[in-house]
């Protein structure tokens, strides 16, 4: 269900730890990390066991272990009879440890090696693939001149090469995913052991091209000992819906709530009510207030509808007419097109002490909460709270800037404030507890920004709440469907365009190819 996101400093404590306590020497694990993605780029270009030797290739190795893994692979494509040339950034003997032991392996095993510095760029061309092992997790600041000049070295050559990048594209920062201040831009990126954190961010996508994580042996106990703060979010996480069975019916599907609705703002409810069902609800009804009700059913025969007291506005007086019919529900999404007029916030207020249902506030309900934070506390853990990146600033009295250059901690601080699973949207959205994991979805797709997405998302969350997942997983699980959803819209509509409503319309198939890809 969710694949560790390791940030460099995690990722060489368990290099470190795999020595220490398990005595897996890290000549060993440059040695499985070379073998790994020796096979990765044997896959992506086809190559087979009985392909000829053919390739040309030019590895660069720069002064750390990500040269040494370069290093470790020139020996493997050389030893199976493709042309290569090793072309490392320091002088031979200024390496150290494990990429000086396999520097000498590979210079014992007559790999043709020179010196970056000794070589005029214009000699280089002509060759099948570039590899990529300039600079990995240990990159620490902006790229110093010389090195900054290899990396567009090897973007030129990657004009007409296949350009491989090991563990992560040099010039990319493993924490953060942005170019210090470029990267190589790879095809492929075979990353080791576990995607850095960096990888999974929306900068890091121009260069990453295709990601293969592949072990290099870490032992599990290790990797579960030492577990990251974050994790990715994997397809597997859609084992958690069954396929119905025969006996199914509507009222077993769960039953979904959606509070929302107000003067100018019927539409709202609606999709999220829509998407619900398109996600499997067997029923949806929206409570909005009574005078509202005919502008929020235009005429969707699927939805029903309770109309609460008279007016077009919120009160508390409308709790305790819905009082009396939460048994119905399975759980509520509780904001969208909720509207901040009036009594609202009272109504809020009211629901919040009384009902028990599982819920998710989105939207209003939002900046309802963040103008009355001592509600924060109320909303409790099971429940569910789906900021976009102003919301979540008004409530955490933070500007959007802030919020987005820390968004993990941000999302974070809110499940602390609330006790409730917290989402962050937007590109990477985030899903945090109070405790445990945070997980980073692995979708940054531009068709789902788009005004009443935010919506969407409600209520398949409002679905899967209602299916009884608990909160953390309905809000990963839900953030995956949506992203799915999105990437199938960015198929037919490559330039956007796409309506919210389409969103939730895609949801079915979304599902049906998140399904198709989890790996047994
Ligand atoms: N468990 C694993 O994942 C394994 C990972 N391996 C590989 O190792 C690298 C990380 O290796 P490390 O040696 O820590 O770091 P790098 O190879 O990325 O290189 C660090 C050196 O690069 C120089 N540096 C740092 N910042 C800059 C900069 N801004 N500009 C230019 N140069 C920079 C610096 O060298 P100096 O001597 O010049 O200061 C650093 O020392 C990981 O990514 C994997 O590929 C293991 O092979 C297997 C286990
Ligand atoms: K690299």
């Amino acid at each position: 269900m969710f694949a560790p996101l390791p940030t460099p400093h995690e990722m060489a404590d368990w290099d470190r730890l795999s020595a220490r306590d398990f005595g897996i020497m890290p000549e060993m694990l440059m040695e499985n990390a070379s073998r790994a993605a020796l096979q990765a780029l044997f896959d992506a270009l086809g190559v087979k066991a009985h392909s000829p030797a053919n390739k040309r290739v030019l590895l660069l190795a720069g002064p750390g272990n990500n040269g040494g893994d370069a290093t470790a692979l020139s020996r493997h494509l050389h030893d199976l009879g493709h042309e290569v040339l090793l072309l490392h950034t320091r002088p031979r003997q200024d390496y150290k440890n494990e990429a000086a032991y396999h520097l000498e392996l590979a210079l014992k095993a007559g790999v043709p090696t020179r010196l970056a510095t000794d070589l005029d760029a214009r000699d280089l061309g002509g060759y099948d693939v570039v590899v990529d092992g300039l600079l990995g997790t240990g990159l620490s600041g902006e790229l110093r001149p010389d090195m900054l000049n290899l990396v567009r070295l090897t973007n030129d050559l990657g004009r007409k090469a296949f350009v491989l990048a090991l563990d992560i594209p040099s010039g990319l920062s493993g924490f953060t995913g942005r170019p210090l201040p470029e990267a190589v831009r790879a095809n492929l990126t075979v990353t080791f052991e576990a995607a850095k954190i960096g990888i999974a961010q929306p900068e890091a996508a121009p260069y990453i091209g295709r990601l293969d994580v592949r072990p290099i042996g870490i032992p599990r106990a290790l990797r579960k000992a030492h577990a990251p703060a974050h994790v990715l979010m994997t397809a597997g996480l859609t084992d958690l819906i069954e396929k119905p069975g025969p006996g199914l019916h509507k009222g077993t599907a769960g039953h979904v709530l959606i509070i929302g609705g107000s003067a100018g703002l019927t539409g709202a409810p609606m999709l999220a009510a829509v998407a619900a069902m398109r996600a499997g609800a067997g029923l949806a009804t929206i409570a909005c207030p009574a005078d509202i009700a005919d502008a929020v059913k235009a005429s969707r025969p699927e939805v029903m509808i309770l109309p609460l007291d008279s007016g077009t506005e919120w009160t508390p007086n409308m709790m305790a007419a819905l009082e009396p019919e939460l048994a119905r529900f399975d759980a509520a999404v509780v904001g969208p097109g909720l509207g901040r007029a009036g009594d609202t916030a009272n109504f809020l207020r009211a629901w919040l002490s009384t009902a028990t249902l599982p819920t998710v506030y989105d939207a209003d309900a939002l900046n309802l909460l963040a103008s009355q934070k001592e509600l924060l506390k109320k909303i409790g853990e099971s429940a569910i709270v789906t900021p976009h990146p102003g919301e979540m600033a008004r409530l955490l009295d933070l500007d959007i800037a802030e919020v987005q250059a820390r968004r993990s901690e941000c999302c974070r601080r809110l499940a602390e404030n609330t006790g409730a699973v917290s989402v962050l949207k937007g590109a990477a959205s985030l899903v945090a507890s109070a405790n445990g994991p945070r997980a980073v979805s692995p979708y940054c797709e531009p068709n789902l920004a788009v005004a009443g997405s935010g919506d969407v998302l409600s209520g398949i969350l409002g679905r899967l709440l209602a299916g009884g997942l608990d909160a953390y997983h309905a809000a990963c699980l839900g953030v995956l469907w949506h992203g799915q959803a999105g990437s199938i819209l960015a198929r037919d509509f490559p330039y956007r365009g796409n309506m919210p409503l389409e969103i939730a319309h895609v949801l079915p198939q979304a599902i049906k190819e998140l399904k198709g890809h989890v790996q047994r």
